[in-house]
């Protein structure tokens, strides 16, 4: 249901008891006919909900056509007809013309029209990247261009999504545009240099600065406005890319699967490579956003009903094969970077089962009323007026001396000023499943969802820092935020000449992050001695790599990171693989990591117990699932590790928590095992990997040099000479990179003494 916004329904709920100004209008019903737009990008008939709904209002359907857009309002590029005696056939826009006071208190607002345009969308090939104006620019744009600009009016939108709805919705923060460029370089080379660097410069700026405002715009028009066949030559070398890496086994991401589906619905278009600049977001039913004038978006898929101001103005710059106007477009835009707010309507006071999406917009608010089956109720009168579809079940609707049966597919407009009672249907529960009978509403059931994974790359959590004004610090704004997108992971199948077998080694593409997981979930990620070994060689590896800066550590599969040794080749004196020699060559593995100049990040999902809970103690920070679960189970397999397993444990939970751990061998959950000091953080299993994605890039962000030395730092204080070795070695390497040391070598290779004079002896 859509209402205009001249006072929303709680505030006219909470008026009830307030004698009305207006009488209660007669006959405020209408019943009316709507159109239907067969836009090529819209659905097949037996996809398409809007073909649906107009099969069950009773109307042909054709199979042959694409049905893309069901408009219900006043717009003259495709007017609602009235159904019902005495105007049948006419325009809704005549009655309201005839009897202006049906618009109640929207009259004197918005004028004697209906203030908002209400559609559903069945979007089955991606509509083009466009913006819509502010009012002065649509009044500009009519004014020069009437032929394309058809009215005056500005066009804030909001989209309510009834299935799973892709979309493309304003930039995205600078630092995930900084990723893209990475990630995707011909979109850099699109961009050019020059650009590039602007946009890396802007990196320091604040959000919304001029200097971050400019880059943006300058680089985003440099993309739109390249040459067709340039833009055409870097798709196409950018899809070839996307293919020969996913031939190869690599993962690609969801924005790079967007981009070879977006090629493949229109090959060759600068919008391919546009969509990177804008958020790619993944609607749940019952999620909407609102657009704002001068936002860029573009649908890509996905059924919806749309609200807008009562305009069809649209400028176009790709994914089109209409008019591109790229001027107007990159002219008008905001270039506000970031997420857009998502609706998920809040409960109407009026109703239990009525959910009030308030865009902040004038114009209109929507209303999703799911009521349970046989509910009866009355919705409070409205001050303006309301368009109603029934998408699905059935409800009677009674107002005033009126009383209508509606059924899927019936739009009705009511009049300002008209209560409605409403009762719905008790045998249309079979239409809704378990929710029951949805009423006089434009959608179905109400199940609302928190949108996760950054609608991938959508549910973008930013760091967080803490304040001391409550406002974003210097601090906060400089250093920024740290995707949470997946990574686009290149597995490596060959290490030190040897097949990986029992472990999967991966490097994210264009990040410095590598990736070890133990792949045994059959027996918990248990390791044999050969699995230790081809562990040591990615860790040696992911070392000797410049380009890797952090190293995860994990397990395949929800259940376990690591249950340890695998007890079923377990001999006398080790655990013994294929050439019968038994071997603890875990403690081995335990010194590399621990000596490793490079962070390790444990990402632990399920058990981590026996050995495996100590790998995890070895790793610098670990990141836990909810389900993980941590513990020593050595004493009661016949098993101690008197090793690091012991005093690194104790350093970490503390003598008297340790001992516990050891002595009674007992399993401890997640956020147990986070109180006791041994896990950094606690989240959703379904957030695990985006977490601890987060983690790496905001540690890449970071000094490598800092970083080693505080490692080695950090483990001199417990390794006794060993560690001091380690951090005396990070000393002498710094030192070499000096003029200081250098001038004692190359004094040694002159054959001439030293002259350490100009070095300066600071206090
Ligand atoms: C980890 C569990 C708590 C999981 O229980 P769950 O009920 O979820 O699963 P199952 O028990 O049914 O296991 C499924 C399947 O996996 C097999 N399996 C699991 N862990 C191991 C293992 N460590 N070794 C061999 N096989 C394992 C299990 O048998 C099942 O197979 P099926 O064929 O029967 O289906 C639970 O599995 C569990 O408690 N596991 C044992 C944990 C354990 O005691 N680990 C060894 C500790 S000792 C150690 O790791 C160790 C290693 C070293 O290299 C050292 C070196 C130097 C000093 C000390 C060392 C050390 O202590």
């Amino acid at each position: 249901m859509c209402s205009s916004r001249v006072r929303s329904v709680d505030e006219a709920c909470e008026a009830r008891p307030e004698p009305r100004p207006a009488a209660a209008p007669q006959n405020p019903l209408k019943r009316l006919h709507c159109a239907v737009q067969q836009y090529a990008w819209g659905r097949n008939s037996e996809d398409s909900e809007v073909a649906q709904l107009v099969a069950a209002s009773g109307q042909a359907v054709d199979p042959t056509k694409p049905y893309a857009e069901l408009w219900m309002g006043t717009h003259p590029s495709a007017p609602s007809l009235l159904a019902d005696n005495g105007y049948a056939g006419q325009p809704l826009l005549t009655l309201l013309r005839d009897r202006p006071e049906l618009l109640g208190a929207a009259l004197p607002r918005f004028g004697c029209d209906l203030p908002f345009l209400f559609k559903v969308l069945s979007v089955g090939t991606a509509l083009s990247i466009q913006s819509h104006p502010d009012k002065a620019l649509a009044e500009r744009l009519h004014a020069d261009k009437p032929e394309i600009y058809k009215d005056a009016n500005h066009k804030p939108e909001m989209a309510l999504a009834l299935t799973e709805f892709e979309a493309l919705c304003s930039f995205v923060p600078h630092s995930e545009l900084l990723e893209s460029l990475e990630a995707c370089p011909e979109l850099a080379q699109c961009c050019g240099s020059q650009c590039v660097e602007a946009l890396r410069a802007a990196a320091a700026a604040p959000d919304g600065s001029p200097q971050r405002t400019a880059a943006l715009r300058a680089a985003f028009h440099e993309v739109m406005a390249c040459p067709a066949d340039r833009a055409a030559a870097y798709v196409e070398r950018m899809c070839e890319r996307l293919k020969a890496d996913a031939a190869e086994g690599c993962q690609l991401s969801p924005r790079e699967l967007l981009s070879l589906r977006l090629e493949l619905q229109y090959p060759g278009d600068v919008g391919v490579l546009a969509a990177w600049f804008l958020n790619y977001l993944r609607l749940q039913p019952g999620q909407a956003v609102a657009l704002p004038a001068n936002e860029p978006h573009a649908y890509i898929s996905g059924e919806i009903v749309e609200v807008m101001a009562t305009s069809d103005n649209v400028i176009r710059a790709g994914l089109t094969p209409k008019m591109r106007d790229v001027e107007a477009l990159c002219s008008s835009l905001t270039y506000d970077q970031g997420l857009p707010e998502l609706l998920t309507g809040g409960k109407a006071a009026a109703s239990p089962h009525l959910a009030v999406y308030r865009p902040p917009f004038r114009e209109f608010e929507l209303w999703r009323y799911t009521p349970p089956a046989g509910t009866a109720e009355e919705l409070p009168a409205a001050d303006g007026p309301l368009m109603v579809l029934v998408q699905q079940g059935g409800l009677r609707v009674r107002s005033g001396s009126q009383s209508r049966n509606l059924q899927r597919g019936d739009v009705y407009f009511v009049a300002a000023g008209a209560a409605l009672e409403l009762q719905a249907a008790a045998d249309s529960r079979h239409l809704l499943g378990e929710q029951g009978a949805s009423g006089a509403a434009p959608v179905g059931e109400l199940e609302l969802q928190p949108l996760s994974g950054r609608a991938e790359a959508s549910s973008e959590a930013s760091t967080s820092y803490a304040s001391a004004t409550g406002r974003p610090s210097s601090y906060a704004r400089v250093h920024g935020s740290a995707s949470r997108a997946p990574a686009r992971w290149r597995r490596i199948d060959t290490v030190a000449k040897e097949q990986l077998r029992e472990v999967r080694y991966e490097k994210a593409q264009g990040e410095g992050i590598a990736k070890i997981t133990i792949n045994r979930p059959e027996k918990r990620n248990a390791f044999t001695p050969r699995t230790v070994m081809e562990m040591s060689w990615c860790f040696a590896d992911a070392r000797e790599d410049p380009a890797i800066g952090v190293i995860i550590l994990t397990g395949e599969g929800p259940l376990a990171f690591c249950s340890g040794g695998d007890q079923s080749v377990r001999g006398a004196g080790g655990y013994v693989g294929a050439d019968g020699i038994p071997r603890l060559n875990v403690l081995d593995l335990q010194m590399q990591i621990r000596r490793l100049p490079k962070p390790v990040i444990a990402m632990v999902a399920g058990y981590a117990v026996g050995g495996g809970h100590i790998l995890h103690m070895m790793c610098d920070l670990t990141i836990a699932a909810d389900n993980a679960v941590f513990g020593q189970t050595g004493p009661k397999v016949g098993s101690f590790d008197a090793g690091y397993g012991s005093t690194q444990m104790a350093r970490l939970v503390g003598q008297k928590k340790a001992r516990e751990m050891w002595f009674l061998a007992r399993l401890y959950d997640a956020q147990q095992a986070m109180d006791m000091g041994l896990v950094n953080t606690v989240v959703p299993l379904a957030e695990l990997e985006p977490e601890t994605l987060q983690w790496c890039r905001e540690i890449l962000k970071n000094s490598p040099t800092a970083l080693r030395v505080l490692k080695s730092a950090l483990n001199a204080a417990e390794d006794g000479q060993a560690g001091i070795q380690q951090l005396g070695g990070d000393a002498t390497l710094l030192f070499y990179q000096s003029e200081e040391g250098n001038e004692g070598r190359q004094a040694y290779m002159d054959k001439r003494p030293p002259d350490f004079s100009r070095f300066k002896r600071l206090p």
